[in-house]
């Protein structure tokens, strides 16, 4: 790292874009996938920027300006932002879950949980985020460092004790989790999926095996052994390993005895309850969530009777019965070919008594492709009627194209704009 400039000035804040800069602002420069923050380091002095954080230097300094020269950009970030926050992930209680399909389940599943103990808690999420019992729109599952650190330092101030959040791989590659001290990492499963990002299969599993290679000694790693990654993701952690699994000898066992529309029969660590969750999945969700509460030091029964009564996350399973109980809609946020097999083979499971298996489905635009005609084959070998819809085609339409289709435009939104 090399500084130049008077270092004894007031920051105001940090700036990772330039569109957004305050007066008295440090900008931090950052290769992106579509452009390079350093290109506006210019535009960011012009608006107010005091400061500078970048790789490489502008061949032209501005003596009134402090330059900080990094060799990576994105885990400056992280730093910054977690000093400039006065390192608030230290202050609370926090844990982090990784994997394709459960974060935003077992996360949610842990709020819930943590808040019905009695205690303050923070939640980071693709749904919502909540600060104590404030709830704050999420934009990100994982938002950037600035972002990330500024909501977890809300949470310091409001009271929380205990911050449950949700990795993405995408956060772990672009370093916004850089700095943060987890107690707690959870390994929910891997599977095809986000590879428009990371290319390939092995490469997603390098990048999310990452979260657990930098989790320090005094962390728990909790993984799911039933999933044919879950010892390879723990096996150069300096954490303590703990594993849970529904098939085999592991620290958190568990055993479903009935699984029905009514909710999983399990036996947990010898213990039998009654959940109100749904799905084998969710059976590896509650191991997930429970776990992580043993890690913590908190009472088996005392976790295991408040789990029983959560409901979990919205959008997750959800379910609406006809007043006739001749229909039942199941609303769920499946993406991945795996979450959808998951789900409709459950529901499959739990048909008894029902004729039809009507699923509705379609997969975002301008993401990943690969697995759409995946998804689909998933959808037509377990349902009686298949109905595709469009979904979200998220994407930047010329406007020629728009004309000659006439196409009029939709409300613009951030993930929705046809320009
Ligand atoms: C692919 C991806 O993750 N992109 C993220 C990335 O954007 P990027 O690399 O394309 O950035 P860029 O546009 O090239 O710009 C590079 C830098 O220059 C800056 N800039 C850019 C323009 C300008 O005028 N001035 C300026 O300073 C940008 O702020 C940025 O710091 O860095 C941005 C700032 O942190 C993120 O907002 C952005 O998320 C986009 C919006 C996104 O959709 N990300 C998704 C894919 C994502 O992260 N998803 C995961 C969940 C995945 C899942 O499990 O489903 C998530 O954690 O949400
Ligand atoms: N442990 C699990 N294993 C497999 N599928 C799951 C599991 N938990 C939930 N699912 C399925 O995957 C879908 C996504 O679940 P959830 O939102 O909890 O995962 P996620 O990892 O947060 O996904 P995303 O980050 O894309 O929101 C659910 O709607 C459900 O169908």
């Amino acid at each position: 790292m090399s500084v130049s400039g008077n270092t004894d000035i007031d920051i105001t804040g940090i700036c990772i874009d330039s569109r957004n800069i305050q007066p008295g602002n440090i900008f931090i420069a950052l290769k992106g996938s579509a452009t390079d923050g350093h290109q506006f380091i210019e535009k960011a002095i012009t608006d107010g920027a005091i400061a500078i954080v970048c790789e490489i230097l502008p061949e032209i300094k501005k003596p009134e300006i402090v330059y900080i020269q990094v060799s990576n950009g994105a885990v400056a970030a992280g730093i910054t932002a977690h000093n400039f926050y006065g390192n608030p992930s230290s202050k609370v209680k926090l844990l982090g879950v990784t994997g394709t399909n459960g974060k935003t389940t077992v996360a949610t599943l842990l709020y819930q949980l943590f808040s019905n103990l009695g205690y303050k808690c923070g939640l980071l999420s693709t749904v919502q985020n909540h600060i104590g019992s404030q709830v704050v729109p999420a934009t990100h599952t994982t938002p950037d460092a600035v972002q990330l650190n500024q909501l977890l330092k809300l949470m310091v101030d409001e009271g929380c004790s205990h911050v449950f959040m949700e990795v993405s791989s995408h956060a772990i590659n672009q370093q916004r989790i850089a700095g943060l001290e987890f107690e707690v990492g959870i390994f929910t499963n891997i599977s095809h999926d986000h590879l428009d990002y990371h290319k390939t299969f092995d490469e997603y599993i390098r990048v999310k095996k990452l979260f657990f290679d930098t989790l320090p000694k005094k962390a728990y790693a909790i993984t799911n052994i039933d999933d044919r990654r879950g010892v390879v993701m723990v096996q150069n952690t300096n954490a303590t390993v703990k594993t849970y699994s529904l098939k085999t000898v592991s620290d958190f066992k568990g055993k479903i005895l009935d699984n029905g529309i009514m909710g999983l029969h399990m036996v947990v660590d010898e213990q039998e309850v009654h959940f109100r969750l749904i799905g084998e999945f969710n059976a590896h969700n509650l191991l997930a969530a429970y776990g992580a509460a043993i890690c913590l030091g908190h009472d088996k029964y005392e976790v295991l009777q408040t789990l029983s009564v959560l409901n979990g996350a919205e959008g997750r399973f959800e379910y609406v019965i006809s007043p006739s109980e001749k229909i039942i809609a199941i609303i769920d946020y499946a993406h991945t070919p795996d979450a959808l097999l998951n789900v409709l083979a459950t529901i499959r499971k739990l048909k008894k008594g029902f004729e039809q298996v009507i699923t509705i489905a379609g997969c975002g635009g301008n993401r990943d492709k690969t697995k759409r005609p995946v998804m689909a084959e998933v959808a037509c070998e377990q349902s009686d009627k298949v109905i595709f819809t469009s979904d979200n085609p998220a994407l930047k339409m010329p406007v020629k194209l728009l004309k000659k289709w006439k196409l009029a435009c939709p409300r613009p939104q951030e993930e929705n704009v046809y320009q």
